[in-house]
């Protein structure tokens, strides 16, 4: 599991730290593992009479940039500071020049010939997007032909939320060091911060057990799913119901379902309009067309793709919600939920909106949810006293109430934003839950899978189709168990 803790905690844990170590011992880790990390970027053999470019603000993390560069420049490497800022870190300008580095006053002219851009300009203690006067050279950096790293974090984002207010520099890698701050898992920031890499500096010891946020890898994952064993029949290994479709959206009933058959779980029932079509797409399906309450067991309810409006989904979705079993509520489905009759409900409840959905149950606008997408998925989960997994460039999935750590879905590419993927996603959760998994685990595993199923679809790089992602389900879920 990779985690990542809010600043307000790794402060507190580099003092904790600190106070143990002599003066400065901290930041000398922090620029040690960053020179290392210079260097194989830069290739073997490559950093001597390479030209190096600091951009270096007035706080620690320039210092951390000048530290490094005076090991690159003690290394051969030719290198030019930028002092943006005002002032910069005593020691550590102190030390560059002592090892030979120089400070310029024409950054254009440097940066125009450099081979790999240092990001010194803020680190955790940044505030908003780039101050005007570190703009144009921020611009200069990512137009010129040089890697730029960052460090600790892209200069602008916001290290806790994510949010990028302005303008940030745009990394091709990143070195954080001692945790991962949530702003490098969570988009839009994310984005800024290229490869990540953590340099160790003895931080664990006094971090919290419990992070902010946290990604699954694939052996967390390999753990949670389920295995069917010996013993094993289609009704223990769970069955999950699936609402979903009308005649205006047939399709998206075939998709959730497609995605329900490939979860896990023993056997798929379903109820709906569509059931002709969903038979002839699945045959292995259990259609049911009397009433509901004769549907017969199900471990787990997927309700909501493309059911449209009016009174018979409204009807359905309140046998749905009075079931004393998991249901996930997804897309049409959304709208047919209050916080008072989610919060009743005697089992759990998963709710998987995309920007839109959730925007429309917080009362605010698209482009605020997808600015902010950790404080709307825990504002959900805590106002519906539900798991929310909000979709989108990073998925998120946070558990009821909204103050326990959230997790991060790392795999995923932009050609899952396709229509219909998330019927698929929503199958493919609902599944899990039935197989027995918890809300958080089973839509985050959900995410997981249906993130590497859409990179295998995809290959090396092309449209898929939200069908082609349940195609692939079975490979990743192998690739998985099997890496
Ligand atoms: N605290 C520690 O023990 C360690 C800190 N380290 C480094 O120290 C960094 C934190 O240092 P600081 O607390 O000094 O903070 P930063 O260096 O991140 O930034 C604070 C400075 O930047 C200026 N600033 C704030 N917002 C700005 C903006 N939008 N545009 C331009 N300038 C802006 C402020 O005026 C302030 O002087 C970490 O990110 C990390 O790089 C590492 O050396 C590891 C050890
Ligand atoms: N930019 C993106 N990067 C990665 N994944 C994305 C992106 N945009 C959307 N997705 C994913 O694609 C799926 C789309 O789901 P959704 O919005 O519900 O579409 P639909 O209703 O058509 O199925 C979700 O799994 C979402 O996380
Ligand atoms: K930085």
């Amino acid at each position: 599991m990779r985690t990542a803790h809010p600043v307000e905690t790794v402060r507190a844990a580099e003092a904790e730290l600190m106070a143990l170590l002599p003066d400065g011992a901290l930041m000398r880790r922090a620029a040690a593992g960053l020179a290392a990390a210079c260097c194989s970027l830069l290739g073997k053999g490559r950093v001597y009479g390479s030209r190096v470019v600091l951009l270096v603000g007035s706080g620690d993390n320039g210092g951390d940039a000048l530290y490094a560069g005076a090991r690159l420049a003690r290394r051969g490497a030719g290198v030019t500071a930028v002092l943006l800022g005002g002032r910069a870190h005593g020691a550590g300008l102190a030390a560059l020049r002592a090892a030979g580095g120089r400070v310029t006053e024409d950054p254009y002219e440097a940066l125009a010939a450099a081979d790999l851009v240092l990001d010194g300009i803020t680190g955790i203690g940044g505030r908003g997007g780039l101050r005007p006067e570190a703009v144009p050279v921020a611009r200069a950096a990512r137009g010129s032909d040089a890697v730029v790293v960052a460090v600790d974090l892209p200069s602008g984002v916001d290290a806790d939320t994510g949010e990028v207010d302005g303008e940030a520099l745009r990394a091709d890698a990143t070195v954080t060091f001692g945790a991962y701050k949530p702003g490098l898992l969570v988009d839009p920031a994310r984005e800024y911060a290229g490869a990540l890499r953590l340099v160790d500096i003895g931080l664990g010891p006094y971090l919290p057990a419990i992070p902010g946020l946290e990604a699954l890898q694939h052996q967390d994952v390999a753990r949670l799913l389920p295995e069917p064993g010996a013993e094993s029949d289609k009704y223990r290994r769970g069955v999950v119901g699936v609402y979903a479709g009308s005649d205006r959206y047939r399709g998206a009933a075939v998709l959730a379902v497609a995605g329900a058959l490939r979860g896990g779980a023993g056997a798929v029932r379903y109820l709906g309009r569509v059931g002709d079509m969903v038979v002839r797409a699945h045959p292995e399906v259990l259609v049911h067309t009397g009433p509901w309450d004769a549907a017969g067991r199900v471990q787990a309810w997927v309700a909501g793709p493309g059911i449209g409006e009016g009174s018979d989904p409204e009807t359905a979705m309140g046998h749905v919600l009075a079931a004393d079993v998991p249901v996930l509520v997804d897309a049409d489905g959304l709208r047919h939920v209050t916080p008072g009759a989610v919060r009743e409900r005697s089992a759990p409840t998963l709710l998987t909106p995309h920007a839109g959905e959730a925007a429309a149950l917080l009362g605010t606008d698209r482009a605020a949810v997808e600015a902010g997408r950790l404080a709307a998925v825990r504002a959900l989960a805590a106002r519906y006293g539900a798991t929310v997994l909000l979709k989108g460039s990073t998925t998120l999935v946070c558990g009821p109430g909204g103050t326990g750590p959230v997790r991060v879905n790392p795999t995923g590419t932009p050609w899952l934003a396709t229509a219909g993927s998330g019927d698929v996603l929503s199958g493919l959760a609902g599944s899990l839950l039935a197989a027995g998994l918890d809300p958080v685990d089973a839509a985050s595993c959900a995410a997981y899978l249906h993130g590497l199923a859409a990179r295998r679809a995809a290959g090396a790089g092309g449209p898929i189709t939200a069908s082609g992602v349940a195609d692939a389900l079975p490979a990743a879920w192998r690739d998985i168990r099997e890496p």
